[in-house]
């Protein structure tokens, strides 16, 4: 049999050639495949159903497992609605988001439903809740470009963000102070995981420095964590002017309006966390020559630190982490002109833009910090 074959032939195959051409298991198999594909969306949105219905924090408030009569009664949610439950909760015990836990002693007890440790990071009290980001990134002005993809792949916009909104995404998040607030809450609370866990394991990379610049620090989530837990670091967060317009600075923080692309205030070190994977090469390299300058009055002790990803192109890779560096890459092309890259591309950034060594430490789960020398 013809390893490929032409649109054109296929055209002339009857269903019976088709059914034996493949075994009508392989046939079953492909059209389950696609199927997963087409609903893979409907994960996301019945985790999002959950959090704007409050189910992971009526099941804390419970303080033991829910039973689902427990729960229904518990949820705002009109009666008509009740035994549709059931069905939301046993998607989301399959994807990982709650599990079913006996709620008596004895056999013939019923079953509740128990937090897991993804659903609690998504309780609303938690410091280091990912719901701000969830609640951002399935909002639909961040949904909608994925409409666009593939008009865009055929016009000369630099982003579907664009093709579907006639603006890029910052200049959006400019005029529509609804999506610069999710977005920034959404950042900064991604900002309190991160920095929690690079406070505690590489709390060298900032030992002994004088004053640090956060470029695109946002609302100053990272740069505050830095000032309290590095009181002799000065510390400026450095974003666009309607970023940090109103924002208050304290003993060792302040904040500095302007544009990354003009020029970046001196420090002998400058963090980019989430910076670099918004833009293309080109605007990265220009991006770290202005930070380059930025450190150049150090002496040679300043550095860049970067946090983002390293993508690894290695098969055998855990295949969830994977596809969601693959998601991520995605999603820097439907919004913004940025990519997730590898550490043979972040290596010639480096060096293009005049840096002469850098070191990865690939401590956050699927992103890595990044120390980059002149
Ligand atoms: C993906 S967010 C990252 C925010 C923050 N670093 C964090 O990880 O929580 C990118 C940030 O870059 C800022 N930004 C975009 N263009 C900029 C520019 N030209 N100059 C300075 N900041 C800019 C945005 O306002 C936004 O706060």
């Amino acid at each position: 049999m013809e390893k490929s074959r032409s649109f054109k032939s296929f055209r002339h195959l009857t269903n019976t050639d088709l059914v034996n051409e493949q075994t009508s298991t392989e046939l079953l198999e492909a059209q389950a495949h696609i199927w997963n594909h087409i609903f893979a969306f409907i994960n996301s949105m019945s985790l999002k159903c959950a959090i704007q219905l409050g189910i992971p924090d009526t099941i804390q408030n419970h303080g033991k497992p829910m039973t689902i009569s427990q729960l229904v009664a518990s949820l705002p949610i009109h009666q008509k609605k009740a035994s549709c439950v059931y069905r939301l909760m046993r998607i989301l015990v399959h994807s990982g988001f709650f599990a079913l836990q006996k709620v008596g002693e004895t056999d013939d007890e019923q079953e509740g439903y128990a937090l897991t440790d993804a659903s609690k990071l998504l309780l609303k009290d938690n410091p280091l809740s990912v719901t701000p980001f969830l609640l951002a990134m399935l909002d639909p002005v961040l949904t909608k470009p994925w409409h666009f993809l593939s008009t865009w792949f055929q016009n000369e916009d630099p982003t579907p963000f664009d093709t579907a909104n006639g603006m890029t995404f910052w200049d959006y998040g400019s005029h529509e102070p609804k999506l610069a607030r999710f977005f920034n809450d959404a950042m900064a609370s991604d900002a309190r995981l991160v920095m929690t866990v690079v406070i505690d394991k590489c709390k060298g990379v900032f030992e002994g420095l004088e004053s640090l610049v956060d470029v695109g620090g946002g609302t100053g989530t990272v740069a505050k964590a830095i000032a309290t837990a590095f009181p002799q670091i000065e510390c400026t967060v450095f974003d666009l002017p309607h970023v940090v317009a109103d924002l208050q600075g304290g003993d060792n923080l302040k904040f500095v309006g302007g544009d990354m692309f003009d020029a970046v205030p001196p420090a002998e070190a400058v963090l980019l966390k989430w910076i670099l994977h918004d833009w293309t090469d080109e605007e990265s390299v220009k991006i770290l020559k202005k930070c380059k300058e930025a450190i150049s009055k150090s002496n040679n002790r300043g550095k860049v630190i970067v946090i983002d990803m390293k993508v690894e192109n290695d098969k055998d890779e855990d295949h969830e982490s994977y596809e969601t560096q693959l998601f991520f890459d995605m999603l820097m092309m439907a919004l913004v002109t940025g990519r997730e890259r590898s550490e043979k591309e972040w290596a010639k950034l480096f060096q293009d833009a005049g840096f002469s060594d850098y070191k990865i430490t690939p401590i956050l789960g699927l992103r890595s910090l990044i120390e980059v020398y002149p």
